[in-house]
């Protein structure tokens, strides 16, 4: 009985930390049971293999809990994530090039496709992957004097379909067109105005409090209601990614390899690793 009655409360329904990767560390709020899920790989939570299976085994573990919602954020200080490890990119052979795209994609489709409330609190900047899982989570709200977008252009390489669907959800077609082509980093106040993000907040804390709020705006309806209608909205989408998953890495891999887009990107690192050091 005593058992029964502590369950009801919710005493030991929901642990306050659930799981810890190398990469990323998974708290549950004991009130709402929502799971913060941090990314931890300093200094800029760069996207390589390792990081990305972390990711995606936290995103699956924290569904599978039944968490109340999902908030991802950063436990670095001015990096939310800068995106794939280009060191991995940058000379690597097909086998490594096709590894990494897999487990991003594992990434994105366990976030875009998860059944649960999701939210980013954006604590510093979010270029390239930082912004594709910033942009399949529902919510955003963003720390000022940062960065956001999809600048793959940039390095020489073209974000598929199923990479630009997040951004092609919020953005309207002609801005999200413009600024795919351009490589278009967005300021945090630009992402405003354009939609892109939907609070500017002057903490991590402020971030924090303001996806719980969203989240809670769910509360009184039925979780099973709200996420099948979510998925219905993401169906063509992850129907379509299904279909030309395998295709896709193959393209990558083709693309990534080739002698130009490499120079593009070792090129790109050099001018990084000196920025760094200035
Ligand atoms: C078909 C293809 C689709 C592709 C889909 C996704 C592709 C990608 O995600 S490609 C990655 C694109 N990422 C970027 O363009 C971001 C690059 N980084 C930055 O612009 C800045 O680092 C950032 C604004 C994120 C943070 O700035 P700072 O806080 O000033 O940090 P530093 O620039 O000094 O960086 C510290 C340290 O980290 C290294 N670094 C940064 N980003 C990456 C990265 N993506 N991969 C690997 N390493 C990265 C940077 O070189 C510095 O290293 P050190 O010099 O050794 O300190």
């Amino acid at each position: 009985m005593m058992h029964l009655n502590l369950l009801r409360l919710g005493a030991c329904r929901v642990p306050s930390r659930l799981m810890s990767t190398k990469s990323t560390s998974v708290e549950i709020n004991d009130k709402t049971g929502v799971a913060i899920l941090s990314m931890c790989r300093p200094p800029v939570n760069s996207q390589n293999v390792q990081f990305l299976r972390d990711l995606k085994s936290s995103i699956y573990e924290i569904e599978n809990n039944k968490s109340r919602g999902l908030i991802l954020t950063s436990a670095n200080s001015n990096v939310f994530s800068a995106g794939l490890d280009i060191l991995e990119m940058y000379n690597a052979d097909k086998e490594q090039l096709g590894t990494l795209w897999t487990e991003l994609q594992n990434v994105w489709i366990a976030l875009y496709g998860s059944g649960l409330p999701t939210a980013a609190a954006i604590n510093g900047h979010a270029p390239a992957g930082g912004c594709l899982l910033a942009t399949a989570c529902e919510y955003r709200a963003m720390l000022p004097n940062c960065v956001i977008g999809l600048n793959e252009t940039q390095l020489g390489i073209i974000a598929p379909k199923w990479l630009m669907s997040g951004y092609q959800n919020i953005l309207p077609q002609r801005l999200a067109e413009r600024a795919l082509t351009q490589g278009r980093l967005f300021t945090t106040e630009e992402a405003l105005k354009a939609g892109l993000i939907d609070e500017i907040v002057n903490s991590k804390e402020e971030a924090l409090e303001k996806c719980l709020n969203f989240i809670g705006t769910f509360a009184k309806v039925n979780p099973l209601a709200r996420s099948l209608t979510k998925l219905q909205f993401r169906a063509a989408n992850i129907k379509e990614f299904e279909k030309i998953r395998q295709k896709d890495v193959e393209d990558f891999v083709s693309l990534a390899s080739r002698p130009e887009v490499q120079k593009v990107m070792g090129d790109y690192l050099e001018n990084l690793k000196k920025k760094s050091k200035k």
